[in-house]
């Protein structure tokens, strides 16, 4: 007899993942490899920064006091007692009168008060001595930059789970961390069932496909920040299945598979879950597409059936197993960031169910508008290339009008959400 299945709204089922999301993992890896990977720890100012009053400019240190009323008509001389280049330690004290070429990024000397940049001044030699004409008053502070101006020892700076880019590198590296502490990346493993597919280097034959969803999963998982562990494609054979998925488990902390979770005779995964004794969390969700989206825990492992169909199979990885692989991550905020944009072309279809519809997001006379990126179906593949982001329609709506203000959830963003599916039907 048909198995029945009771859909539950998209909220409920990222709550019941979510209940089995685990405790990230730290590992420490060189600062040269921590690009795009998520800081394991709450990174804190440990120096001041500058540690140090430096020069901001190419000059002379002076003391303000000295060229009060300086103009191009009646400069003040001052006379010369030091050179100093960046990275040297200043010996003179700057006394009445007197001025220390200083040149950007070095250390300000005793005395200072100010930095009068060259371009206002006129260096000339009389009797043997080196003097300088300051040619405009400065203000107390000018053009100096003075020990923890930018950061302060003890500051919190960036916070544990966030994307390491390239300005949190340059932290990393202003405070010494030769070596980082990142989260680990979660291990994913991935299964494409179906005995239709083909490898990517095989000809095209009768009845057959090739197998784009693994290279597509494999793509979500590394964009996401975790690790791929491909296990290659399996045909419709129970047996042969369950024996590799059972094995492949032992090796990968989440694992998924694409396919196969339907009521086909030969959608076997609801049996292979059955087999493994796992929990079964949901087999069907109130949206499009990926309504027939399972997953099921077992063993702390928990196992994704996403569906064949590849936008399907693309939504189900976005909504369900990126925020687990998030928080896996040390994120707080694991799930699609959220906003608002001008739908600029109509979508007159009918939302029985919520729907993500496959889309594009981008600015345009400074607002932010969205289009579907392609034909609206889950066995559509072309409406993926230039998807950066999902329109969510409300199940029980009509179709919406170009002008329509509508909700995105963004799939480019290292920021996330908490939880984006307060309003989601
Ligand atoms: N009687 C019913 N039939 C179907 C239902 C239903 O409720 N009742 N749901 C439909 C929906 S909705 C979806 S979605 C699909 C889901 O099917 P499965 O997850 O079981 O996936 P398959 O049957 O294995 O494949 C579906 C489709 O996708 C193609 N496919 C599969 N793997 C790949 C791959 N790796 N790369 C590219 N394309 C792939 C496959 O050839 C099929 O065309 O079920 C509907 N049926
Ligand atoms: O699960 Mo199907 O994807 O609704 O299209
Ligand atoms: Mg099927």
């Amino acid at each position: 007899m048909l198995e029945r299945r009771t859909s539950i709204p998209v909220s409920e089922a990222v709550a019941r993942v979510m209940k089995y999301a685990g405790e990230a993992q730290i590992e420490q890896v060189s600062i040269n490899d921590c690009d795009g990977r998520y800081l394991g720890e709450d990174l804190v100012a440990t120096d001041d920064v500058p540690n140090f009053d430096r020069s901001a400019f190419d000059g002379f240190a002076i003391r303000t006091e000295d060229i009060e009323g300086a103009t191009s008509e009646n400069p003040v001389i001052l006379e010369v007692v030091e050179e100093i280049g960046a990275g040297d330690v200043p010996l003179k004290t700057v006394g009445l009168n007197q001025a220390v070429r200083i040149m950007t990024g070095a250390q300000m000397p005793v005395g200072a008060t100010a930095v009068i940049p060259l371009e206002l001044t006129e260096t000339f030699i009389d009797q043997g001595k080196t003097k300088v004409k300051a040619k405009r008053f400065i203000e107390q502070g000018d053009y100096v930059t003075y020990r923890g101006q930018d950061m302060k020892a003890g500051t919190p700076i960036v916070e544990k789970g966030t994307y390491i880019n390239p300005g949190v590198k340059a932290l990393l590296a202003t405070f010494g961390y030769h070596q980082v502490k990142v989260a680990k990346k979660p291990k994913v493993g991935v299964f494409a069932t179906g005995s239709e597919l083909l490898d990517v280097d095989e000809p095209l034959v009768p009845g057959k496909i090739r197998n784009s969803n693994a290279y597509m999963i494999i793509s979500q998982i590394i964009r996401s920040g975790a690790e791929p562990v491909y296990f290659g494609k399996l045909a419709d054979d129970l047996e042969a299945s369950f024996a590799a998925i059972t094995k492949a488990l032992a090796d990968v902390d989440i694992l998924v598979t694409t396919g196969g979770v339907s009521v086909g005779d030969f959608d076997y995964l609801p049996i292979i879950y059955d087999r493994l004794g796992a929990d079964v969390l949901f087999n069907k969700i109130a949206m499009r597409p990926g309504s027939v989206t399972t997953v099921a825990h077992w063993n702390g492992k928990i196992l994704f059936g996403l569906s064949g169909n590849p936008s399907a199979c693309y939504v189900g990885y976005e909504l369900y197993a990126r925020p687990i692989v998030k928080t896996l991550l040390c994120s707080k905020k694991p799930h699609l960031q959220r906003t608002k944009a001008i739908l600029a072309e109509d979508f007159p279809k009918v939302n029985p169910f919520t729907r993500f519809v496959r889309s594009k997001i981008f600015y345009e006379d400074s607002q932010l508008y969205v289009a579907p990126s392609g034909a609206d179906k889950s066995n559509i593949v072309s409406s993926l290339a230039l998807c950066n982001s999902f329109i969510v329609l409300p199940g029980g709506t009509r179709g919406f009008a170009i002008g329509d203000i509508v909700d995105v959830l963004l799939l480019e963003d290292h920021d996330g959400a908490e939880w984006p599916w307060d309003q989601t039907k």
